[in-house]
């Protein structure tokens, strides 16, 4: 089976139509499940929780058949549910896989790829829920709201991966973490939680829009909406450069209302023709003016998302990117103090973008609310002194000391961005009764 370097194998009784392309190698490769394998694939079937690529057992060899999927869940759900069915319909007199109610469509659906696919294709699995929201998406403005598919802890994680290296972002009062820059700033550990996100995520849109092992991520980041921030109406695809993005995915990690005011995703024309951000939620939209869409300005408080959009064009695909990055920074970076876990200094230039043309740096402005200033001057015996407020871009870019009233701290960061994004990651950890943690950047 082709996509995604996905792969099917088949063994003993033929359970599922191949691809066209197969239909020969069908024929020769039907071979005996080994005596050998049969214990290995019962257990594997038992197993309750399964990775992305991680080998995924549909029937075992009690049915004197083995399908074995390594891939994605969208891959089960388009594979399996057609298959089950015609075994179930096929009589070897074997009792029910899966509630026929629950299939009536033979299609992937959102609704499939929600559950523990898994677990749908052991025995006495729970039947699964309808699709719930297979038509819509077929219709004039494509879109689906999934509610509940974040949990709390990795609304929770991924805050935190944001709060600890958020830089500012591509708009005034937005503060993004995208994954590019976590793999170039020496953070690629941090890209590890949004690894089974992102696969769940695209599952969910390639079963919703049926466009099975379509889908590349052209870009996954986390966004900060702060106060002041807005977005009109546009469609996502509205520039030449954007033209490859073919869906969105917004994911909602905090609360409207007690998070923040404001920040009501509208659409021009259909259903549902808002969406009023809950945290764990999800909104899958074609990125195609279907969906011309703007956010209501953020009035109180932080709106915290994650967004991703998906391409067609494997040359947008984000992967290759991100693996280039990781290979040069985490390879190449030797830290001064070998117990060092705190983030590495970014690039200076990614983070400056100009506000009404008359400049605006976010560091200064985030160190200043967080109640600390920057001390970049050194006296002649090389200590660092107060100074700095004349002209903070130009020094922001130098080795420099955070200070707050009176003191200054011991540790020199690389630059400024640097000195915020260790303050943000400790002030973080603090939350959580981690204080103590803050005392080392004082060493
Ligand atoms: O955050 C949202 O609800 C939508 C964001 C959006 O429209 C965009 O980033 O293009
Ligand atoms: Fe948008």
């Amino acid at each position: 089976m082709k996509g995604h370097g996905r792969k099917i194998i088949q063994l003993g009784i033929p359970i599922i139509e191949g691809p066209p392309e197969d239909d020969n190698q069908r024929e020769t490769r039907v071979e005996v499940v080994p005596m050998l394998l049969h214990d290995l694939f019962d257990r594997l079937s038992q197993r309750k929780s399964y990775l992305p690529n991680q080998i995924i057992v549909l029937l075992t060899t009690t049915m004197r058949s083995l399908l074995v999927l390594q891939g994605k869940s969208a891959d089960v759900a388009k594979l399996a549910i057609p298959a089950t069915r015609s075994l179930n319909g096929s009589s070897n007199g074997g009792s029910s896989l899966v509630d026929e109610k629950s299939t009536d469509s033979a299609r992937p659906s959102v609704g499939v790829s929600r559950v523990q696919t898994p677990a749908m294709a052991t025995y006495n699995s729970p039947p699964l829920p309808p699709p719930p929201l297979a038509a819509a998406g077929e219709g004039e403005h494509p879109r689906h709201h999934l509610r509940g598919f974040l949990s709390h802890e990795t609304c929770k994680e991924l805050e935190f991966v944001h709060r600890s290296c958020g830089a500012a972002g591509y708009r005034p009062s937005v503060v993004s973490t995208s994954l590019p820059h976590l793999a170039a700033t020496g953070c690629g550990h941090l890209i590890l939680p949004f690894v089974p996100v992102r696969e769940r995520l695209r599952d969910a849109v390639e079963s919703a829009f049926s466009c099975p092992f379509d889908l590349f991520v052209e870009f996954t980041g986390l966004i900060s909406w702060c106060k002041g921030a807005s977005i009109g109406w546009h469609s996502d695809d509205n520039k030449p450069y954007l033209k490859q993005r073919a869906f969105t995915a917004v994911c909602y990690l905090n609360d409207h209302g007690k998070d923040y005011k404001g920040g009501i995703l509208q659409f021009q024309d259909g259903e549902p023709s808002c969406i009023t951000p809950v945290a764990g939620d999800v909104v899958i939209y074609t990125a195609d003016n279907r969906n011309n869409h703007c956010v209501d300005e953020v009035t109180e408080g932080e709106r915290l998302t994650l967004t991703l959009w998906f391409t067609r064009d494997s040359a947008c695909d984000e992967d290759p990117k991100l693996l280039s990055f990781l290979s040069k920074t985490s390879l190449s970076y030797e830290p001064v103090h070998k117990k060092c876990c705190i983030p590495l200094p970014a690039s200076d230039n990614m983070y400056w973008f100009s506000y009404n043309q008359s400049g605006f740096d976010i560091r200064c402005a985030r160190v200043h609310i967080l109640g600390f200033c920057f001390h970049t001057s050194m006296d002649e015996e090389n200590n660092f002194v107060v100074s700095a407020e004349d002209d903070p871009i130009e020094l922001l870019g130098k080795p420099l000391r955070l200070g707050r009233e009176d003191g200054v701290f011991d540790k020199i960061f690389a630059n400024g961005l640097h000195a915020l994004q260790v303050y943000a990651y400790f002030h973080f950890l603090s939350s959580f009764n981690f204080c103590s943690q803050m005392m080392c950047i004082r060493s």
